[in-house]
């Protein structure tokens, strides 16, 4: 496969200078990704002097398999991985590692009950730990992220989102017991890390390490996924004298609030802003830009609107059906039609779904599964299943989204995690967007009951032909 040659804002990004800190915010389809491969190629090639590196992280391990199978030319002498690979083999290189290390996500959360447990025993009368174990597991998540490791500065920190309603600050302390009794049972279980934990180790080993960084560029696509605590380890990995650049869309933004660029370890970060929407057509972008628009998006001041650059193709199909089995039978049947000519995704909410999506099709045709191991990336004319998270950085000709219902959009675990099922829709619609985005020019949404509230209603968007209910 060949890159496109960049044009405008993009060639400019490009050819920034090959030092300091750099960061693009883009709408969806906008060249993130196409920069951030080009870029990284364009120091490897001409900033880099004999045993200097280039490291191109992103967020996802499937788009680490799809950025080698588009690129592998282009890619020669760079590292492309992953977050965690990355953090895992630097702390390796400092003994910090071993095998079993880090608490799968499981064992997290049954930790974090037990230490849930053993705090409501210490403090009977306290009500807020009452709560359901999810909201912890949440707010020691998103501790972990932004790097907060002490009483003080959680009590001190302002919490931006709307999540900070939800638990006031004279109840801080307690979530923090809840923190510290997790770490102890923890190590006392053998893990000195957990995911999200590990980044604050990195963070701390790094600001240690005197030795010559192995980095001398860093190049972050994705971004928007990444914690501050992630990023700010990023930032120290790279050498003093070498570039960071970071590729991101904070309409695409799953996790997380709104971080300042410092917080994150960038400093003094130029910012540019691609608008130009390459991949979908009108159509389709008309819908992502309706979707940004719905109530549930929160405010976002940098949120970029996007320009159309592709020509016109169908409204998206919006489809009811009475049964989830009619509704798959229907796409089964797509996908028949089509997969020899057209790259087609099914992309629903979870890893069961997906499950239940390929026993059925395995049958009838070869399925790619977007995951993490993925060894291979299938560029040729077929079927992909996967979640919104997986898709993440991805483009099919062809998207189909079932299962769009009130009842399973957003999902059960995410209400309970943030207390409320409108807190659960202004993170869930974002992965909502990210599914609609990957589609370059056939978009196909459908349910059963009640169609979720994320969608926007606007009839205009879709072509939608009631007698046609199946
Ligand atoms: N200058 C260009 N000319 C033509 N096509 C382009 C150009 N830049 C990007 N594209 C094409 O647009 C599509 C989207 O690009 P890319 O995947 O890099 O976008 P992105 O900003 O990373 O999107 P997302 O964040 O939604 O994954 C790709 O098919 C890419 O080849």
């Amino acid at each position: 496969m060949s890159l496109p040659t960049p044009e405008g804002l993009q060639a400019e990004v490009l050819y920034l200078p090959e030092k300091g800190h750099y960061v693009v915010l883009g709408t969806a389809g906008s060249g993130k990704t196409t920069l951030a491969i080009l870029r990284a190629a364009y120091l490897a090639s001409t900033h880099c002097k004999q045993g200097e590196k280039v490291l191109l992280v992103t967020f996802n391990k499937a788009l680490v398999t799809y950025l080698r199978a588009i690129s592998d030319r282009e890619l020669k002498n760079i590292d492309v991985i992953n977050y965690h690979k990355f953090a895992r083999g630097y702390m390796n290189s400092r003994n910090k590692m071993g095998w079993n290390v880090i608490a799968p996500a499981e064992t997290k959360v049954s930790l974090i009950k037990q230490a849930l447990i053993n705090v409501k025993s210490k403090y009977p009368t306290a009500t807020t730990l009452e709560r359901e174990h999810e909201v912890f597991v949440e707010e020691i998540n998103w501790l972990q992220k932004m790097g907060i490791t002490n009483l003080e500065q959680y009590e001190a920190v302002e919490r931006v989102g709307r999540s900070s309603v939800w638990i006031a600050r004279a109840n801080r302390k307690y979530f923090f017991y809840v923190y510290e009794a997790y770490i102890q049972l923890r190590q006392e279980s053998g893990y000195k890390y957990d995911f999200e934990e590990l980044a604050i180790h990195v963070v701390q080993e790094l600001l240690q390490d005197e030795t010559q960084r192995m980095y001398k560029h860093i190049v972050i696509d994705e971004g928007q996924d990444f914690s501050p605590m992630m990023l700010r380890s990023l930032a120290l990995a790279g050498s003093n004298d070498g570039s960071l650049i970071y590729f991101g869309d904070v309409a695409q933004q799953i996790y997380g609030s709104r971080i300042s660029w410092r917080s994150a370890g960038l400093i003094n970060p130029k910012i540019w802003k691609f608008e130009q929407n390459y991949r979908n057509t009108r159509e389709i972008a008309l819908l992502a830009l309706a979707i940004s628009k719905m109530p549930y998006f929160q405010d976002d001041t940098d949120l970029v609107e996007p320009k159309f650059k592709r020509a016109s193709g169908p409204k998206p199909d919006l489809l009811k059906f009475n049964s989830e089995n009619d509704e798959l039978d229907y796409f089964i049947e797509e996908v028949i039609r089509h997969n020899r000519t057209r790259t087609i995704a099914i992309l629903v909410r979870d890893r069961e779904t997906v499950n239940t999506v390929i026993q059925k099709l395995r049958r009838i045709t070869q399925i790619q599964e977007l995951k993490g191991e993925m060894n291979y990336w299938q560029a040729a004319p077929g079927v992909s299943v996967g979640t919104y998270h997986s898709a993440k950085g991805l483009e099919f000709d062809t998207v189909i989204l079932p299962y769009c219902n009130s009842s399973r959009l957003p999902v059960e675990e995410r209400i309970l995690a943030l207390g409320s099922r409108e807190e659960a829709m202004n993170e869930e619609i974002k992965l909502l967007y990210v599914g609609v985005t990957r589609a370059k020019s056939e978009l196909y949404i459908s349910y059963t009951g009640e169609i979720t509230e994320m969608l926007p209603i606007d009839p205009d968007l879709y072509y939608q032909d009631e007698e046609e209910d199946k």
